[in-house]
């Protein structure tokens, strides 16, 4: 059979992929977007989405718990219901993506679900369920196969009926007790959401901290708002071995056993590389992530967006890197990609959001660090928020260069407070400038003003 001809071809349609088939489909060319699973990728329905949804809830809870001590008494009766409810409902279809199947259709392009594979420069086989589909490709091929769970080799681990993400968030009804294997992003966002409907959780992270990327000030303040919250962190211990007899037992490496009825692992994520052809465009299969341009570009025809990048696992990254593709297939100028400014947001509560190098980062790079901390609890509204005010600002300077090159806001909607930030690191805004603006009263930003206040610049 001849293989059909067209512009564009699409593997794996993460968001970045989804969005960027649908607009070049709009913009009038050919484009096939193959997924194997759902169209719209681990976001929408294992991911950020429903993860958030249940973050929402469980904050609501919190919320409402925080009524004593500052209102009076409320009687909270938390309902998983709800959650499970909402999440295969509103999120997810009930897991069915006949109505993102349906948009990127009506946008013009053509959908395949089944496994693609390159087979060679310009040209991409698809494994369907009713047999191969053979497509040759005019204007280039991009790869947006993203990530799964990964799933370390602790002895025993494997064949138990372990969770991941994938699992939690279509969960019927809760656990008693879970242990979560790494805290990570996944794990303290989903240890803390269940925590508050009433699962007994042991966080066992491997590294000296959890929440390792961030800064040390912000592993802290989390770790100890986990732990007041009930939430067992055990950290700088990994797990050597894994029991199940109906529960769970870890073992972890200083002897010490900690047992739940569930167990969720958390460890991180494995790149989908391994199967899709990479050795038939001169790309190595065993690469730890795929290494591209600031167009996008991995290879003659070839281009790559989201996780498998390296750039940094996060929707916002993905979709900003297929706008920068987008205009690259269609000819436009620039902005090419530029990753000195990315931001990230843990939603934890309190939620930890970050944008450019931490202090460490900073120093390795061999700047003249200047750095500042000022707590959230200090300041007006920390102090006037009273029950559950941790927090803080850090910022990380240039001192040469008189701008800042990273920060980290931790706190009631740190995630927030962030956003001026964003805009300092990644405009260059001179500190001096920064300081003279006005922060209005009380708000948890103005402790960005104390911030930079301290930094001595
Ligand atoms: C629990 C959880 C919470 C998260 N929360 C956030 C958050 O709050 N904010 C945030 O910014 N990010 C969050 N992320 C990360 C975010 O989900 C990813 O960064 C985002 O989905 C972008 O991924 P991607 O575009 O690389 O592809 P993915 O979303 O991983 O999608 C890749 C797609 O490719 C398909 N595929 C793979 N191989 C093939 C093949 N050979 N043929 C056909 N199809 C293939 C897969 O089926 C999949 O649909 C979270 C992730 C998880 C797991
Ligand atoms: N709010 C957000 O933006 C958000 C939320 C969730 C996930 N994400 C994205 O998804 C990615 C994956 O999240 P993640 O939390 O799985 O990965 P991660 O790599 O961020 O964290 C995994 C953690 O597991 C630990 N670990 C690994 N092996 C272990 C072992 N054997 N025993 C104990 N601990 C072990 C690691 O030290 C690490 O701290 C994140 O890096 C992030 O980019 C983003």
């Amino acid at each position: 059979m001849a293989a059909a001809e067209v512009d564009v071809v699409v593997i794996g349609l993460g968001p970045g992929g989804e969005h960027l088939a649908a607009s070049l489909a709009r913009e009038g060319l050919s484009v096939v977007g193959v997924d194997r699973r759902l169209v719209g990728g681990e976001c929408p329905y294992f991911g950020c989405i429903p993860t958030k949804m249940m973050i929402r809830a469980a904050d609501a809870l919190a919320e409402a718990r925080r009524v004593e001590g500052l209102a009076g008494v409320a009687d909270v009766h938390p309902h998983w219901d709800d959650v499970a409810g909402r999440i295969r409902d509103e999120a997810t279809d009930d897991w069915d993506d006949k109505v993102a199947v349906e948009r990127l259709e009506k946008a013009g392009a053509r959908f395949v679900r089944g496994h693609a594979r390159l087979a060679g420069p310009g040209r991409v086989t698809v494994q369907t369920a009713d047999g191969t589909q053979e497509l040759s490709v005019r204007r280039g091929v991009v790869l947006n196969t993203g990530t799964e769970p990964a799933v370390p080799p602790i002895d025993g681990l494997a064949g138990t009926p372990y969770w991941t993400n994938r699992d939690v968030v279509r969960l019927p009804e809760l656990p008693a007790s879970l242990a979560v294997l790494g805290g990570g992003a996944i794990g303290c966002e989903l240890a803390q959401s269940l925590a508050r409907f009433g699962v007994d959780v042991t966080i066992v992270e491997a590294g000296e901290r959890i929440l390792g990327p961030e800064e040390p000030e912000a592993s802290e303040v989390v770790t100890k708002a986990l732990e007041a919250e009930g939430i067992t962190v055990r950290a700088g211990v990994g797990a050597e071995q894994v029991s199940y007899d109906g529960a769970f037992s870890l073992r972890l490496a200083d002897g010490s056993t900690v047992g739940a009825s569930s167990l969720l692992v958390a460890a991180g994520r494995r790149m989908n590389l391994g199967d899709i052809g990479l050795d038939t465009v001169g790309l190595d299969p065993s690469a730890r992530s795929i290494e591209v341009d600031e167009r996008m570009r991995a290879s003659d025809g070839l281009w790559a967006v989201g996780d498998i990048t390296g750039k940094g696992a996060f929707t916002h990254i993905s979709m900003y890197q297929a706008n920068v593709a987008i205009r690259d297939l269609t000819g436009a100028d620039g902005p090419w990609a530029d990753y000195r400014a990315v931001s990230r947001v843990t939603f934890t509560d309190p939620e930890v959001g970050s944008v450019g190098m931490t202090e460490k980062q900073a120093r390795d790079a061999g700047l003249d660090v200047a750095t500042a901390v000022a707590p959230l609890p200090e300041s007006s509204r920390g102090w006037i928020h009273k029950v559950d005010n941790e927090g803080l600002v850090k910022v990380v300077a240039d001192a040469g260069r008189g701008v800042l090159v990273g920060a980290t806001t931790v706190g009631p909607a740190g995630g927030e407070i962030l956003g001026m930030l964003v805009t300092a690191v990644h405009a260059e805004v001179p500190v001096a400038t920064l300081r003279g603006m006005h922060f209005a009263y009380p708000t948890f930003h103005r402790t960005i003003e104390t911030a930079l206040g301290d930094l001595g610049l």
